[in-house]
């Protein structure tokens, strides 16, 4: 499968997710720059990585939600094609109304950066077929805007739908419900907080995110 990173300036994630999912594609993915506005020929899949996206002025994530390839990344989620975003990229995909809710500044006002524990809420995604509903995996975080905030409607549709995908097991920036990861209503979008693309292999001390790349090169294929 081929597959494409997107690169904003401050991105920093974006070469240690580009090495996951060639782990997981057996395919170096195409590095998309931010003023492109199409994605490549037969891309089956897209990730947004974490990061500084134009150095997190106004919001982290709001200028690149603008940027001219998120109009090439909307219209690729709108014909189904699986998008993952990480950390910023979780919130460039809020900031670009394509997920609900906003990350807002941790409820402690520091900068979140650990493993945690994450419970897997729903394994029967695009995302997460390789796991199983309430396996505990830990992927580091490393954010100071990850406290994820949606209405209660919006937070009672999203567990009713199924499209909280994970969990903290204990509080870790004060995510309403705890969560750490949602889908939108077609479950081709997936926007997570904590790096699973630093949790592929044993050098990272653990490869629990790895079966997110495979499940979803599975799921693809
Ligand atoms: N690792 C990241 O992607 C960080 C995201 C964002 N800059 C924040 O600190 O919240």
């Amino acid at each position: 499968m081929n597959t494409a990173v997107i690169v904003f300036p401050g991105s920093n994630c974006d070469r240690d997710i580009a090495v996951a999912l060639e782990q997981a594609t057996g395919r170096r993915p195409a590095m998309v720059w931010h003023t492109e506005t199409e994605l490549p020929q037969g891309v089956g899949a897209v990730a947004v990585p974490g990061g500084f996206s134009y150095g997190d002025y106004l919001r982290s994530g709001a200028v690149a939600a603008r940027s001219p390839v998120m109009r090439a990344v909307a219209d690729a989620a709108d014909k189904g094609t699986p998008v993952l975003g990480v950390c910023n990229g979780f919130q460039v995909l809020t900031e670009a109304g394509l997920l609900p809710g906003a990350l807002m500044r941790n409820a402690e006002l520091n900068f979140v950066c650990r493993d945690v524990e994450l419970e897997v809420a729903n394994a029967d995604t695009l995302f997460t077929s390789r796991y199983q509903a309430g396996e505990r995996v830990v992927f580091p975080v490393a954010h100071h805007d990850g406290n994820y905030y949606a209405d209660d409607d919006t937070l009672d549709r999203l567990e009713g739908e199924g499209r909280v995908a994970f969990r903290y097991v204990a509080p870790v920036n004060g995510s309403a419900r705890h969560i750490a990861g949602i889908l939108n209503e077609r479950g081709n979008i997936l926007g997570l907080m904590p790096h699973p693309e630093r949790a592929v292999e044993p050098a990272h001390g653990r490869d629990h995110g790895r079966r997110l790349f495979e499940g979803l090169l599975e799921a693809v294929a």
